[in-house]
């Protein structure tokens, strides 16, 4: 939709008034560390043809059944596009503890929403800023905006209120989150149906459609920006230099913008060491979360990450990132029997014997009721419906901070 002058005018004076400005990298640390260097899936690849997409399916296979995380690049995002999503990011955190705590996550806004745990995790909103207590019963340093109902223009932009810039960047905000569902997550489930040898489109067509303002009959999920403060000695040494804590993601696909600041790491299956995930510019980092691991019955590996605190050398910089966490349709029962995967028959995943199955309605709502309103460190793995997760955990094994 083209800008009349007036709008172009407003939308200036807004962008004056939140500061807003170009996303400024921090230059790479120097610290030496063992760098997990994940495998690159270039999607440019991707129609080239069924040949070069089952070579992009063997090579994801690996990253998928080893660490659950891989990276995308030319994904159809331009550089310029991107950094531009980071001063949107940037800008929206601009403003005074009134608008956050009047927007605030933890509420419900809509109808469509009012049956599901929504919480600070997920609602649309604000966490904010030491709304967590870490160990030693130091407050967290990370706040987030969370989005929902990208998918159906109507919820999202006529029926949900928005803080003053936010609402001014709303079409960028749907542009790129819907866009990373459509065609981004489009693609990736591609090559995952070709690795369970199942018709391409199934799992995008079946389980995370998008069906324009049709919330149950579309794949779910959120978007959301992250903004990581600065912190000082004492709160490293408090929180055993903690910017998240550990845990593995509730949804099925996490997408995150990959920024320069050395501190994701993931906890390896191999071997149980945290490794720093290495920063390719433009890149997407995607991870598998619970729902993916259920519904392979374990095949797909969901793993536990965290965020460490910036190295020295970058301690002064704040760390941004936007990520989004995609789900399926609520109504998905999470286990193989779902996808009908010859391949997954063969190798004999399947639901282990015993356990009942569950919709990703039924996990989600369990997971929130758990993750959304204590702020206290779990001390344990939990167990729900018989199934083991990870949320939360500091400074305990098997999670060592
Ligand atoms: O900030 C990041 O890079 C990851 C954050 C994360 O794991 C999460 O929000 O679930
Ligand atoms: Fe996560």
């Amino acid at each position: 939709m083209q800008m009349t002058s007036r709008q172009e005018e407003k939308v200036q004076q807004i962008r004056e008034k939140y500061n807003f400005r170009p996303f400024v990298d921090a230059p790479a640390s120097k610290e030496k560390v063992d760098l997990l260097d994940l495998t690159i899936i270039d999607l440019s690849k991707f129609d080239e043809g069924p040949e070069t997409r089952k070579e992009l399916a063997t090579t994801l296979e690996k990253a998928l059944t080893e660490y659950g995380f891989f990276r995308v690049v030319n994904h159809g995002f331009s550089p310029e596009f991107l950094d531009h999503m980071k001063s949107v990011s940037q800008s929206t955190f601009e403003t005074t503890d009134e608008v956050k705590n009047k927007f605030f996550a933890g509420e419900k806004k809509i109808e469509e929403d009012k049956d599901l745990e929504l919480g600070v995790i997920r609602g649309t909103g604000f966490k904010p800023r030491g709304y967590w207590k870490y160990s030693n019963d130091t407050p967290d340093n990370v706040e987030f905006y969370n989005f929902r109902h990208f998918l159906h223009p109507d919820i999202f932009h006529n029926r949900i209120e928005y803080p003053e810039f936010v609402q001014y960047h709303l079409e960028d905000v749907r542009k790129y989150f819907s866009e990373l569902h459509t065609e981004v997550q489009r693609k990736v489930l591609t090559l995952m149906d070709i690795i369970l040898e199942i018709p391409e489109g199934t799992l995008y067509n079946d389980f995370f459609p998008a069906i324009e303002n049709d919330t149950l009959n579309s794949g779910t999920g959120f978007g959301r920006f992250l903004l990581y403060h600065p912190v000082d000695q004492e709160y490293k040494k408090k929180t055993s230099s903690t910017w998240m804590r550990g845990h593995t993601d509730a949804g099925a696909l996490t997408f995150i913008l990959s920024q320069s600041i050395l501190s994701l790491q993931i906890r390896s299956y191999a071997d149980n060491q945290w490794k720093y995930v290495s920063h390719v510019p433009n890149s997407i980092i995607v991870n598998i979360g619970d729902t993916f691991k259920f519904l392979t019955d374990g095949y797909f590996k969901s793993s536990i990450h965290r965020v460490h605190t910036a190295p020295d050398d970058q301690k002064d910089y704040t760390r941004n990132t936007v990520i989004y966490f995609a789900s399926p349709k609520l109504d998905v029962y999470m286990d193989s029997g779902s996808l009908g995967s010859p391949k997954l028959k063969r190798l004999g995943y399947k639901l282990n014997d015993g356990l009942e199955r569950i919709t990703v309605r039924q996990w989600d709502e369990a997971k929130g009721k758990f993750f959304n309103k204590t702020s206290a460190n779990r001390k344990t793995n939990l167990t729900l419906y018989g199934r083991e997760s990870v949320g939360s955990l500091i400074g305990e094994n098997p999670i060592e901070v």
